[in-house]
C-alpha cells in the first residue's frame, strides 16, 4: 500500500534554512508537482519519499492519522527551522465522497518551503537528481461535455429546485464537470505558474494530479489557533469599479445569498463547536473580490480545546455546506441522484500536515484532474428555492474560467 523508494530505514529528514528561493513554483523540478502557495508562501515538493492510498469508508481520516503516525513516528528529524511546514510533511487530497476511492498521502523526498519571509528546504534521505527543464505550453485546447451537457445540468438544477420547494432538504450544492484536451501534454507547472500569478489571493495546489487555486481555506492550524474562511454566495466582476460595488451591494442584499452563505457557517459552527475552547463567527460576511468572482465571505477563527492534529478538524469539518448541503446527508443523496459524476477529489479536502500536527487545507474547487493531454475540470453552486437554472449555469461558467485561464493562458 505504501511505498518507499530508494529510501534507507529509517528515513532520515532534515530540513535545513535557505536564501529566498524567488519563487516557489519555478523551482519546480519535471517532476509530479506538490504545491500549497499562497502570495508566493507556502510550500513545493517533488519526489516520492512514501505514498499511500487511504482506503474509503467512515474511517479514512482515522486511518490517515495512524499511518501518517507511523510514517513520521520511524523518521529520524533533524529539523533546524521549527515552523509550521518544516520536518517531514504530507500533501494529501481526500475524496469528496468518503465511499470513494482515490483518497491519497504523499510524503515529498524534496520540500521547499517559504513562511513569514523565511525559506527552508526538507529532504528525506539523499535528495534525487532532477531534471530542470522549464514547462512548455500545451497549446491548443478543446473542450467537451462532462457527465452532463449545459442543458443537462440545468434540468438536474430544476430538480434540485424542486426537492428544496417540497422540503425534503434547505440547499445543495451540484457541480458539473468539462473535458479538456490539449495539443500537448500538459505540464501541471506551467498551470501552477500561471494560477498562481493571476489569483494569489487563492491557495495554488497540486496532489496527485488534483491541480487548481482555490479561494476556500477549510482550515489552518498553527499549534491551538485555528482559522477558516468559509465561502458561499457569488455574483461577477463589474466591467468597472462601479459596476463592481453595485453587484457586491446587490449580493449583500439577495436573501438568497445570505442564506445560502448562512447554511455554510452554520455547518462550520457546528463542526467547529465540540473542538473549541473558543470560537468566534463573525455575525456580517465581508466581500471576498478575486478576478472572475465575488463572494460572501466569512472569516472563523478559533484556540482548540486539546491536541487535535489539522487532519481532526479536517475530518470534523467535510464537508461543509458550502460543498455539501443543508442537512448533510440529505444533501449528499440529492447529490448522487441528481450530479450523475464521482467528484473525486474536487470539493473535497486538499492540503499538507506536518508532523506537530500543524498544516493547512482548502476545499478542492477551482481545480482539474491532469493526466497527459486531458484535464477534468469542475465547478458547483449552491442551489436553493430560488434559484434559476440558467442562473446557476452561468455561475459555474464563471468558476470554470479559473482552471481555463490555467489551461489557455
Ligand atoms: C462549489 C463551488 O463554490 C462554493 C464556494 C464558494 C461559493 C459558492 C457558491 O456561491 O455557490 C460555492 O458554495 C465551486 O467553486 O465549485
Amino acid at each position: 500500500m505504501s511505498v518507499a523508494l530508494g529510501i534507507t530505514r529509517p528515513p532520515l529528514v532534515r530540513s535545513i534554512p535557505i536564501h529566498h528561493p524567488e519563487d516557489l513554483i519555478a523551482r519546480l523540478p519535471q517532476a509530479p508537482p506538490y504545491a500549497w502557495v499562497h502570495h508566493q508562501e507556502g510550500l513545493v515538493g517533488w519526489g516520492e519519499a512514501a505514498r499511500v492510498e487511504v482506503p474509503p469508508g467512515p474511517g479514512r481520516f482515522d486511518w490517515a492519522r495512524r499511518w501518517l503516525a507511523t510514517a513520521f513516528g520511524e523518521a529520524h528529524i533533524d529539523d533546524d527551522v521549527h515552523v509550521p511546514g518544516s520536518g517531514p510533511v504530507a500533501f494529501g487530497s481526500f475524496t469528496f465522497d468518503p465511499d470513494a476511492p482515490g483518497s491519497v498521502l504523499v510524503v515529498p523526498r524534496v520540500v521547499l518551503g517559504r513562511r513569514n519571509g523565511r525559506a527552508w528546504l526538507t529532504t528525506v534521505g539523499e535528495a534525487p537528481i532532477e531534471l530542470m527543464a522549464p514547462p512548455r505550453s500545451p497549446g491548443r485546447i478543446v473542450y467537451g461535455d462532462g457527465s452532463l451537457t449545459a442543458p443537462g445540468w440545468q434540468h438536474a438544477v430544476a430538480r434540485a429546485v424542486d426537492e428544496i420547494r417540497s422540503g425534503r432538504l434547505e440547499k445543495v450544492v451540484l457541480a458539473r464537470d468539462l473535458v479538456a484536451t490539449a495539443e500537448h501534454d500538459i505540464d501541471v507547472r506551467i498551470l501552477l505558474e500561471r494560477l498562481a500569478a493571476a489569483y494569489p489571493d487563492c491557495y495554488t495546489f497540486s496532489c496527485a494530479g488534483l491541480v487548481g487555486a482555490t479561494p476556500e481555506l477549510l482550515v489552518r492550524h498553527t499549534g491551538e489557533a485555528i482559522e477558516s474562511l468559509v465561502l458561499a454566495g457569488t455574483t461577477y466582476r463589474g466591467a468597472g469599479p462601479a459596476e463592481d460595488k453595485a453587484r457586491a451591494a446587490a449580493l449583500f442584499a439577495s436573501a438568497k445569498d445570505r442564506h445560502e452563505h448562512a447554511c455554510a457557517v452554520a455547518s462550520v459552527r457546528e463542526a467547529l463547536t465540540p473542538l473549541c475552547a473558543s470560537l468566534t463567527v463573525p455575525d456580517e460576511p465581508e466581500l471576498l473580490v478575486l478576478p472572475n468572482v465575488q463572494h460572501l465571505a466569512s472569516r472563523v477563527q478559533g484556540r482548540l480545546a486539546d491536541g487535535a492534529s489539522v487532519l481532526d478538524v479536517v475530518a470534523a469539518m467535510h464537508p461543509t455546506a458550502a460543498v455539501g448541503g443543508t442537512p448533510t446527508g440529505v444533501a449528499l443523496e440529492v447529490i448522487r441522484e441528481l450530479e450523475g459524476m464521482d467528484r473525486a477529489g474536487y470539493a473535497g479536502p486538499v492540503g499538507w500536515i506536518d508532523a506537530r500536527g500543524d498544516g493547512e487545507w482548502g476545499i478542492a474547487l477551482r481545480c482539474a484532474y491532469v493526466e497527459g493531454r486531458r484535464a477534468r475540470l469542475f465547478a458547483g453552486c449552491g442551489i436553493m428555492g430560488g434559484s434559476d437554472p440558467a442562473a446557476e449555469l452561468a455561475e459555474a461558467q464563471a468558476k470554470l474560467r479559473v482552471m481555463r485561464y490555467a489551461l489557455e493562458g
